[in-house]
């Protein structure tokens, strides 16, 4: 019987603390922090991210902007937007939702973003000071593991942490936070040999592949803190699914994130952390 690391309630606890702050902000610093989301065309999955970023946003008393704008919108125009958004005193954060259209390249659109804005942590800037130990942006669900895993009091100094992916939004990071708490890291990928034989020897597991139900009990050694960092639809069901098996994997883990309810609530709890750290910057400045 694993520990069950609730993101729900760790999430609507930092959103509560959060909203106590805020709400001094207008008699502080003249207004509320505001985040601007940008999203372009209409795939459903990216239209309830944004609903859920708002959501959230409303919770914390941040104001929230939600652009929308057809799939065949240029990247040119969009750059454009976002260089009006950057210029614009009363923005404090910009999200542009991930994936775009195929004829937009993201990479530059990340790049055009202002980097005192860039509440996801995306931009080259913020990125090359991660992994230079210096100040910068967290991206939101690496920042949300590492919560998680304090709140639930596991020890990371010493371990041996696997990771199973290497994108740069989430493998990658993640990561690098776990070798800055010293963990001795493993990134394991699609190409990894003998992945079970590498899995297994994880303290902490940290899944993020997406691929549903991808991490079966062979793959878990007994004792292991397992992340799942799944988003997925089950094909048979089309419910929401990790990459982790859960029902047969629990039973031999020690701690481990449900999906849903896990991972991706702190992920927009670290957003609004985030949009309020920007805000702050900028009105301390
Ligand atoms: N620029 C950008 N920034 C992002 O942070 C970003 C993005 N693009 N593109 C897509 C991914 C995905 N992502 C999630 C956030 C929260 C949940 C989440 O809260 N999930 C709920 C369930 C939500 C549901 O029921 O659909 C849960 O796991 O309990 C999921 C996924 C942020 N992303």
């Amino acid at each position: 019987m694993a520990t069950i690391i609730s993101g729900k309630e760790l999430s609507a606890s930092m959103k509560a603390e959060m909203a106590a702050a805020v709400k001094e902000f207008p008699a502080k610093y003249g207004r509320a922090p505001h985040l601007v989301v940008v999203l372009v065309g209409d795939d459903p999955a990216s239209v309830s991210y944004v609903t859920g970023k708002a959501k959230a946003s409303a919770e914390v008393g941040i104001r929230n902007t939600t652009i929308r704008r057809p799939a065949e919108t240029g990247e040119a125009e969009l750059l454009a937007l976002i260089g009006e958004l950057n210029v614009d005193d009363g923005v404090d954060g910009i999200l542009v939702q991930l994936p775009l259209p195929k004829h937009i390249d993201e990479d530059r659109v990340i790049a055009a973003i202002r980097r005192e804005k860039d509440v996801d942590g995306f931009h080259p800037l913020n990125v090359a000071n991660l992994w230079l130990k210096q100040p910068c942006t967290l991206p939101c669900t690496p920042k949300g593991i590492i919560r998680m895993l304090q709140r639930a009091g596991v020890e990371i100094a010493g371990k041996r942490a696997v990771v199973i992916g290497r994108s740069n939004i989430v493998g990658l990071p993640v990561a690098k936070l776990l070798l800055d708490a010293n963990a001795t890291v493993t990134i394991a990928h699609s190409r990894t040999r003998n992945l079970p034989e590498v899995t297994r020897e994880a303290d902490i597991l940290v899944v993020a592949i997406g691929r549903p139900r991808f991490v079966t009990a062979d793959m878990v050694r007994p004792g292991a803190v397992v992340i799942d960092v799944g988003v997925n639809r089950d094909p048979g069901t089309g419910k929401l699914c990790g990459d982790v098996d859960y029902a047969a994997v629990e039973p031999l883990a020690s701690v481990i994130t449900p999906v849903p309810g896990g991972v991706g609530p702190m992920t927009i709890a670290c957003l609004m952390e985030n949009t309020v750290e920007c805000f702050l910057r900028k009105m301390e400045r």
